[in-house]
């Protein structure tokens, strides 16, 4: 069993006031956290932090005691709103998704990707098509917990439907650690095991 810890995380932007000011979370494998919180009070800041995409002023973020590794795969990974930010534009998908390892043949179907989209390039994919290629490389890189920020927001309800069946299964098949941001109350009603009001 794993465990994601944040401790009393500072975070402001710039010389700004604090957006998190001593927050603290756990988070155990098998878990499925919603961060809950009024618009614009720190659930992206939060879960950048940790994903160790932003340094925090005070605080830390440990798995299993260790601080997030400099280099090499993260065993917190992300899945971001906007996939199309989240990918090398001039990289064709394939190679995108091979940077994290060998992706596994049952996710990539599992994900509903095409071969044939892994010849293409970001721009030549719809939103849902390149939010797929995201999670099989978040989950390619065989991490320990996955933050998911409103990754479905920008997706049609059938889409989001799929990706979040799949992804459900896989993170409980694996014992991986959820931690997600929805503004659909249904949605975290139905996925979480546990929501945190920040
Ligand atoms: N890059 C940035 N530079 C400066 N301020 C920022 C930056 N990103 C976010 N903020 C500010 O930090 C605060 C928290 O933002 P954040 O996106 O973490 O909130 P949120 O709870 O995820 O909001 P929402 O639910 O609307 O997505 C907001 O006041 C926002 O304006």
């Amino acid at each position: 069993m794993s465990v994601l810890e944040a401790r009393d995380i500072v975070y402001a932007y710039g010389k700004g006031d604090a957006v998190l000011n001593g927050v603290s979370l756990r988070v155990e494998s098998g878990e499925r956290v919603a961060l809950s919180a009024p618009s614009g009070t720190g659930k992206t800041t939060l879960a950048r932090v940790l994903a160790g995409y932003l340094a925090p002023d005070a605080g830390e973020v440990l798995v299993d005691g260790e601080p997030l590794p400099k280099r090499g795969a993260c065993p917190v990974q992300m899945i971001w709103q906007h996939p199309e930010a989240a990918v090398d534009p001039r990289m064709r998908l394939g190679r995108t998704l091979s940077e994290a390892g060998d992706a596994d043949p049952s996710l990539v179907s599992g994900l509903g990707i095409r071969s044939e989209w892994m010849d293409r390039y970001p721009h030549e994919l719809s939103g849902g098509e390149l939010q797929r290629f995201c999670i099989a490389r978040a989950l390619t890189a065989d991490p320990r917990f996955l933050i998911a920020d409103e990754m479905s927001t920008m997706l049609d309800a059938l889409t989001q439907a799929q990706i979040w069946r799949f992804l459900v299964s896989e993170v409980d098949r694996r014992g991986i650690g959820l931690v997600f941001v929805s503004h659909s109350p249904a949605l975290t009603e139905r996925i979480a095991t546990r929501i945190v009001e920040l």
